[in-house]
């Protein structure tokens, strides 16, 4: 079996700029006709990873290959691909045609080859009977399509988006994104999308590269993050609401396999896995919070939680929950549902944690009062 070569590889590539901030020491490989984003807080180099590839930034070192080429030095128009913008960058005062075909018509594309590509980017992107409006006439998720057809009819394999949905309300950002998906598979092309918004993510991206300080923090499929965080801050990064994370220390030590830590040790629950009573009295097995506030969202309410008065714990529970601030529950999880991270630097402990060590009267949060430190 032959083993595909990656379509882009990024090897050891930075870009530093004053203040030590950019990227370090990025090595990346994406596969061919993949979707792939870029995922992290606002300054974490997402969009300088971008530009990378798309050489409207300089590599300090190391080197980047598209398709096998060493394009390190190559500029943007050579690298054979086409970029999307937040801003759109449409013309006002050319119409929607002439917006779409710009980029053919400056590389002199011959005319029936330029009213091919045309009605086929129209037809893809659901724009036809618009090509004459001009762009203040469109609304934003139309303007964003004519962006997307104008990056089509260039033909190019790879595709750079940088935020293209942040401009538009949630309900079209919803479908837009669809369209995005569909039309990169119809298509088959590679996109390498940025964004700091995990759903828009978690529900696109066949990879997630998710950035901290200019490094990558955790690559994987989504289901990759979401069930096995390689860190704390991808553990609270990804997911909404975000994953619990508490200081916590294993009372059984003896219950755990030989060199697993039992202390200065992270515990994570996310929202859906704890489970809440709010008649328990306080017993081995579950442990006191008292309710924040609480979210009705429809189908579920999201129940804000503290424990001994620190803010650190969320329940999502079905239907509708009456909970009024101040409220006493008690909290408990199953063993199996915890995650464990170094307190120290953030690392997920490999160790395979056995259930009984892990459940809820093995474990003492720090910010419990009821047990006493150790
Ligand atoms: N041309 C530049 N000159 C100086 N610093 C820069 C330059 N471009 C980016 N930076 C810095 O590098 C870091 C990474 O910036 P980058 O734009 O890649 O982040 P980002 O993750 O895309 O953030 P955002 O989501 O806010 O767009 C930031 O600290 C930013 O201020």
């Amino acid at each position: 079996m032959t083993v595909q070569k990656p379509f882009i590889q990024i090897e050891n590539v930075s870009r530093v700029f004053d203040g030590n901030n950019g990227v370090h020491d990025l090595s990346i490989d994406i596969p061919r006709g993949s979707f792939v984003v870029l995922l992290g807080p606002s300054g974490c180099g997402k969009s300088t990873t971008l530009r990378l590839i798309a050489g409207l930034e300089t590599a300090d070192q190391g080197r980047i290959l598209i398709d096998d080429q060493d394009v390190t030095a190559v500029p943007p128009s050579k690298r054979g691909l086409s970029m999307v913008f937040q801003s759109y960058a449409l013309f006002p005062h050319l119409s929607v045609a002439e917006n779409i075909v710009f980029g053919l018509k400056v590389r002199k594309c011959d005319k029936v080859e330029m009213a091919k590509r045309l009605a086929n980017a129209l037809d893809v992107t659901g724009l036809e009977g618009l090509e004459n409006r001009k762009p203040s006439e469109l609304s934003g998720g139309q303007r964003q399509r004519v962006a997307l057809a104008r990056a089509i009819v260039a033909g190019h394999p790879l595709c750079l988006m940088d935020e293209p949905l942040s401009n538009l309300d949630a309900k079209l950002r919803h479908s837009v994104r669809k369209d995005i998906r569909d039309l990169q598979q119809r298509l088959g092309i590679t996109v390498v999308y940025v964004t700091h918004d995990q759903t828009e993510a978690m529900s696109m991206a066949d990879i997630v590269i998710l950035m901290k300080d200019g490094r990558i923090e955790q690559a994987g499929s989504p289901a990759d993050l979401y069930l096995k965080p390689a860190t704390s801050f991808a553990a609270g990064f990804v997911g909404s609401p975000p994953m619990g994370l508490l200081p916590a220390t294993i009372l059984a030590p003896k219950l755990l396999p030989i060199g697993a830590r039992a202390e200065n040790l992270i515990i994570g629950i996310r929202p859906e896995d704890l489970k809440l009573q709010t008649k328990a009295p306080r017993h081995a097995d579950n442990i006191p919070a008292q309710v924040v506030s609480t979210e009705f969202l429809g189908p579920e309410t999201f129940v804000y939680l503290a424990i001994d008065g620190t803010d650190g714990a969320t329940a999502r529970l079905p239907g509708r929950v009456h909970l009024s601030p101040g409220t006493q529950v008690s909290l408990s999880w199953a063993g199996a549902a915890a995650h464990w991270f170094d307190r120290e630097r953030g690392h997920r402990l490999s160790a395979a944690m056995p259930d009984d060590a892990t459940q809820t009267h093995s474990v003492f949060l720090h910010n419990d009062p009821a047990i006493p430190t150790l």
